[in-house]
């Protein structure tokens, strides 16, 4: 390395090494050199940022230039965060994420979905921040990346250029435009391991309301990411305009003649264009912009919509109508009209935060009035509103997520709201029905068809639920050979009952749920490929109650209701302190635990309020439980000196939540002395949960593995 440190404008080029060409280095591993890591090897021992752009990217060159010139830190160290009291307004920050969050929270459900399995199999962590690059949302409480997860995953981490060195998503924060980083490219050596990626979200005005992050721990994903992350915050802005908006008209724009049947490539992303009573546009997305012929928000923000579109407004009064307009260059384009229906429980649009002297709520996390707050669940909402319109259409539907996380109670809503609520919904756990027993508990069997048998023979629950629905749960539990004679009763739409020689017709609406990842199983060979294919057209996902920003107005709900089933008069109401636990708490019991807990509390609190001494001693035990830094992976986290410091204190990060998990789920299975079904118990998860967990942390029941710390 020392005879290329002798320039101060960075390693040699490339131009004296190869065969004289030029070569702009975009990725490490170009000729078989990691050239951005050559470059900050460089860097490190001279001090100074290489200025040429042949062994970095441009992008990367002047990051590391902002870095050392203007953040003035340090180079080739791991350096702990800074903390700019100026920049850093903890009163601005929590202000900003109670007013945000339950927006996010509801748009980022309806894609949840969809981005989980993406998120999960390329092992990915999204992050949201604010606008200035605080995190206030993480979707995977950063479990994706690895056991322990990256330490800045958490609520309240700064990604700030000037704080950590350049990242995709901090760098993105100070650019305003999007940006992605490889491992080597970042300034900081605690991102070597990791690409990250950041992209702004734009309000209908033009202003960044919030950034998205991703980070893996696929350190050459960048550019991979940043395409995908493009596309998800286009589809995010679409999902998130109403909510800037309660009076006016929304425009619904898309290119083509509504007369023919196809119009050439159309954008993934529908126009959309606010417009005022009086007729002037008072917001536009990108794909809008693009559409109306302009480049910028200030090009139509506040404008008549007639100088940019000719169409007929009256003409798509109805509902669900679309008209034929022209833009004002003469390009044909398709116009849906609607009316911004009343607005409840998301923000109204706010891109830039409130004044300092405005009065703050100081508690940090407590929901305020939460208790007394009218509140809806838009997760819920947004999943059954799925799951109807899917089921309308005979799509079959796959319910995903954590043991208690509410997979059973969506399905009775489900079947509460559909068209078959008026017959039965049947509900078979595959899990508790023993192997013997399930093929005819599922199809029934003719009278005296085999020992034991009843003689007048049994109705199957597939009969039982013939015209209604057919709730197949924990279907990750149900036995291979099993699994085919389902796969071909949903396929033929018959069942043969045990003894019987008759095919009998059915129609059922299936719908199955699992906490298992099935592609895993179909992997492993444990679940069928075609059944698994079968069973979820679609799958909605819900997620775990410490991901949901709105877990405290979800758990001040669940007091509400438990006190009036209780039928008391006092109301309770938690303290500041108890609304922190509840905040942070890794929940892994899920809703259960906590309306578990919620009764418990309940119980035993005397008085109106609820103290911290009311909350059960093994839910408290569990916030405690100091990690120890034996596993590797601890070790190895890329972790920067505060948050090093951190470790051994309450658990207070989803950050850290995974060494929470793991120790907790070792502790419960060493003093259970490896029985997993007490250990299941005693954590409140179902033991295939616990299976999962301890498939994710290495563990192992029998008594060596676990007492192995
Ligand atoms: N959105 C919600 N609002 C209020 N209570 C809920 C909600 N979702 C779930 N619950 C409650 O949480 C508890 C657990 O829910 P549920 O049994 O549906 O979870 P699950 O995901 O099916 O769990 P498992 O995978 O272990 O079967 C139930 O008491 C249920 O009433």
């Amino acid at each position: 390395m020392s005879n290329i440190l002798t320039t101060r404008s960075g390693p040699p080029s490339a131009v004296s090494r190869t065969s004289g060409v030029t070569v702009i280095a975009q990725d490490a591993g170009l000729y078989g050199l990691d050239r951005p890591g050559t470059a900050w090897d460089w860097m490190r021992q001279s001090g100074q940022p290489p200025t040429g752009a042949d062994w970095v990217r441009p992008k990367v060159a002047d990051a590391w230039a902002r870095c050392v010139d203007e953040h003035h830190l340090p180079t080739g160290v791991d350096f702990a965060p800074r903390l700019d009291p100026v920049l850093t307004c903890p009163e601005d920050f929590e202000l900003w994420r109670r007013e945000w969050s339950s927006a996010f929270t509801a748009s980022l459900s309806a894609m949840a979905y969809d981005f989980r399995s993406y998120l999960d199999e390329s092992s990915v962590t999204l992050v949201l921040c604010d606008p200035l690059g605080k995190v206030f949302y993480v979707l995977d409480a950063g479990l994706n990346i690895r056991p322990g997860g990256v330490a800045m995953a958490r609520i309240g981490a700064d990604w700030r250029e000037c704080n950590i060195g350049n990242t995709g998503i901090g760098t993105a924060c100070l650019l305003r435009v999007p940006a992605a980083f490889n491992g080597r490219e970042h300034f900081s050596p605690a991102f070597h391991p990791y690409a990250t990626a950041g992209c702004p979200i734009a309000s209908p005005d033009g202003g960044i309301v919030a950034f998205v992050g991703l980070i893996t721990d696929r350190r050459d994903a960048a550019s991979l990411m940043l395409g995908f992350l493009k596309l998800a915050c286009r589809l995010l802005e679409a999902n998130l305009f109403d909510s800037f908006f309660s009076t006016g008209r929304l425009l619904r724009l898309r290119d083509g003649d509504v007369t023919a049947s196809s119009s050439g490539p159309e954008s993934l992303v529908e126009g959309l264009v606010a417009v005022k009573e009086e007729g002037r546009i008072s917001g536009v997305n990108q794909s809008a912009l693009h559409l109306l012929g302009a480049s910028t928000h200030i090009d139509v923000i506040g404008k008549e919509l007639s100088s940019f579109l000719r169409v007929d407004l009256a003409a798509c009064e109805g509902f669900d109508s679309v008209v034929l307009a022209h833009s004002n260059s003469g390009r044909p384009l398709r116009v849906e009209r609607r009316l911004f229906g009343p607005l409840t429980n998301v923000p109204r649009a706010r891109t830039e935060r409130k004044s300092r002297e405005e009065p703050s709520d100081t508690a940090p996390v407590a929901p305020f009035s939460a208790l007394n707050a009218e509140w809806r669940d838009l997760i819920l909402d947004a999943a059954l509103q799925k799951a109807a319109n899917l089921q309308a259409q005979n799509i079959p539907l796959l319910i995903t997520g954590e043991s208690g996380v509410g997979k059973d109670y969506l399905v009775r809503r489900l079947h509460g709201c559909g068209s078959r609520k008026d017959r039965m919904l049947v509900a078979i756990n595959c899990a508790a029905i023993p192997r013997e027993l399930i093929e005819s508990e599922l199809f029934g069997y003719e009278g005296g068809s085999f020992t034991g048998a009843r003689s007048k023979g049994k109705r199957g629950k597939f009969l039982e639920a013939d015209k209604g629905m057919l709730f197949l749960d924990e279907i990750g539990d149900m036995a291979l050979d099993l699994q085919a004679t389902l796969l071909r009763v949903l396929e033929s739409s018959e069942i043969t009952p045990i003894g019987g020689t008759r095919s009998i017709p059915i129609d059922v609406r299936v719908v199955a749920a699992t906490n298992c990842s099935l592609p895993d199983m179909v992997q492993k060979g444990a679940f069928r490929r075609d059944l698994y294919y079968r069973l979820n057209g679609v799958q909605l996902w819900l997620p775990p109650l410490r991901e949901r920003p709105d877990r405290l107005q979800l758990i001040a709900h669940l007091l509400r209701q438990e006190w009036q089933s209780l039928g008391l008069e006092e109301e309770k109401e938690p303290s500041d302190d108890v609304w922190r636990v509840f905040f942070k708490h890794p929940w892994p019991g899920n809703i259960r635990e906590a309306r578990n807990v919620v009764r418990a509390v309940l119980a035993v609190t005397r008085g109106r309020r609820i103290n911290i001494d009311d909350l059960p001693r093994d839910f408290l035990q569990e916030m405690n439980v100091r990690p120890n830094p034996a596993p590797a992976s601890l070790d190895e986290a890329p972790a920067f000196a505060d948050e090093r410091a951190s470790v051994g204190r309450p658990v207070d990060a989803p950050g850290e939540l995974a060494d929470w998990e793991a120790r907790a789920v070792h502790s419960a299975l060493a003093s259970s002395g490896g029985n997993v079904a007490k250990a299941a118990r005693s954590l409140g998860i179902t033991r295939a949960t616990l299976y999962h967990k301890m498939a994710r942390y290495g563990l192992r029941s029998d008594r060596r593995i676990v007492s192995r710390n």
